[in-house]
C-alpha cells in the first residue's frame, strides 16, 4: 500500500470501458491528486496505469498506480464500475444476479481495508447496487451515492437543447426514477433559462415524448451500434466527483435512499439532490404532477421487486 501524501485519493474498481474512461476524464480535468486502479484483471489495471501515466507530461502532476484493496484505507472516494454490462437487448435489471454477488465481495474487501470515505456506484442496475452497497458497507446513506439518472438527465438536457436550439447548459430538466426502463421525464420542472418548457406556444407534445423515448432508450441504441456506453457516464462521474471533493453543493440527479421523500422509503432511485463533501446533503422533494408522481411510484415498486437477490445475499 502506498502512503497517502496529501490531497484527494480516488480508487476506481473495474477498469473496463467505464472505469478507464472515467480515469482518463479525471486526468484531463485535473480533479484529484491520487488515482488508484483496481480490476480482477490485474494486467488491465496495470496497463491502464502505465498508459495514463504516459499522458502526464501533457497534463498536470498526479499519482496514478494499479493498486490493491489496502489502498482504499486512505481513499476519499471509491468508485465502483466493475461487473457485467448489458449485451444487445438485455435490460439493466437482467444484470442483478451476477453483479450483486460481485458487489458483495468488492464492498466487503473495501470495508476490510478500514475505508471511511464515500462510495460512488455506476455498475448496473445502479439503483439496486447502490442500495446493496449501502447495506453491505454499513455506511450512512449520505456516503453511498449511485450515479442514478445523472447520465439520463444529461441526455435529456442535450436533446431539449437541440430541439430548442439552446445551449444544453441553460436547460434545467430532470429525469427521475430508475436508471432504466421505468424512468420518467419531469416536464413540470423543465425550463430554459427560467422559462418553463411547457409554456412555449409552439411545442409539439408528440415531439417532446420522442425526446424522452430517445433518452430512455439511448443505452440500447448505443449498445446496438458499439457494444457499450462509456464517455457520457465517465463525464457524469467526474462531475459528481468534483461536486463531492470540492464541496460544491451542486444539484445533481443521483441515486440515493428515499426515507419519506416523494412518499417513498427503503429504495434507492434517481432524484435531484444537493451534493457536497458529506455526499448527499439534501434531497430536493419537488412537487410533481399527478402523472409524474404515479410514474415515480411505479418505478420504485419495480426496483423494490428487483432487489430480492440483494436481500437473499443479506440473509
Ligand atoms: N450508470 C450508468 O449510467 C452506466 C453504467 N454502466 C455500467 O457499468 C458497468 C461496467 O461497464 P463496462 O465498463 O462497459 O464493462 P467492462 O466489461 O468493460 O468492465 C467491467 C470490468 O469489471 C471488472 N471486474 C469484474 N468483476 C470484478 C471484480 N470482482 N473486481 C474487480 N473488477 C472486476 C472486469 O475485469 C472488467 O474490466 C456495467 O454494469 C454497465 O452496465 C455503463 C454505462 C453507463
Ligand atoms: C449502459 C447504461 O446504463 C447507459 O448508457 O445508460
Amino acid at each position: 500500500m502506498e502512503q497517502k501524501d496529501k490531497g484527494s485519493r480516488v480508487i476506481v474498481i473495474g477498469t473496463g470501458f467505464v472505469g478507464s474512461s472515467y480515469a482518463y476524464a479525471l486526468l484531463n480535468q485535473e480533479v484529484v491528486d491520487e488515482l488508484v486502479l483496481l480490476d480482477l484483471n490485474k494486467e488491465k489495471a496495470e496497463g491502464d496505469a502505465m498508459d495514463l501515466n504516459h499522458g502526464m507530461p501533457f497534463g498536470s502532476p498526479m499519482k496514478i498506480w494499479a493498486g490493491t484493496y489496502a489502498d482504499c484505507k486512505e481513499a476519499d472516494l471509491v468508485v465502483i464500475t466493475a461487473g457485467a454490462n448489458q449485451g444487445p437487448g438485455e435490460t439493466r435489471l437482467d444484470l442483478i444476479e451476477k453483479n450483486a454477488k460481485i458487489f458483495k465481495g468488492i464492498v466487503e474487501a473495501v470495508m476490510s481495508s478500514g475505508f471511511n470515505g464515500i462510495f460512488i456506484i455506476a455498475t448496473n442496475p445502479v439503483d439496486i447496487l447502490s442500495y446493496a452497497t449501502w447495506k453491505f458497507s454499513g455506511l450512512p446513506m449520505n456516503r453511498v451515492i449511485g450515479s442514478g439518472t445523472i447520465l439520463d438527465t444529461a441526455r435529456f438536457r442535450f436533446l431539449i437543447g437541440q430541439y430548442f436550439n439552446v445551449d444544453s447548459r441553460n436547460v434545467h430538466a430532470y429525469i427521475m426514477g430508475e436508471h432504466g426502463d421505468t424512468e420518467l421525464p419531469v416536464w413540470s420542472h423543465a425550463d430554459i433559462g427560467g422559462k418553463p418548457v411547457l409554456s412555449y406556444s409552439n411545442i409539439d407534445m408528440k415531439q417532446l415524448d420522442e425526446i424522452f423515448i430517445n433518452v430512455r432508450d439511448a443505452a440500447y441504441h448505443i449498445i446496438e451500434r458499439k457494444g457499450a456506453t462509456y464517455y457520457g457516464i465517465a463525464m457524469g462521474l467526474v462531475r459528481l466527483t468534483k461536486a463531492i471533493l470540492r464541496n460544491e453543493n451542486s444539484v445533481l440527479t443521483i441515486s440515493t435512499l428515499l426515507q419519506g421523500e416523494y412518499g417513498l422509503d427503503d429504495v434507492y432511485l434517481g432524484v435531484p439532490a444537493i451534493i457536497n463533501r458529506q455526499g448527499v446533503r439534501e434531497i430536493l422533494d419537488l412537487k410533481l404532477s399527478n402523472e409524474e408522481h404515479d410514474k415515480l411510484h411505479h418505478s420504485a415498486s419495480v426496483l423494490k421487486e428487483a432487489t430480492k437477490p440483494v436481500h437473499d445475499l443479506l440473509k
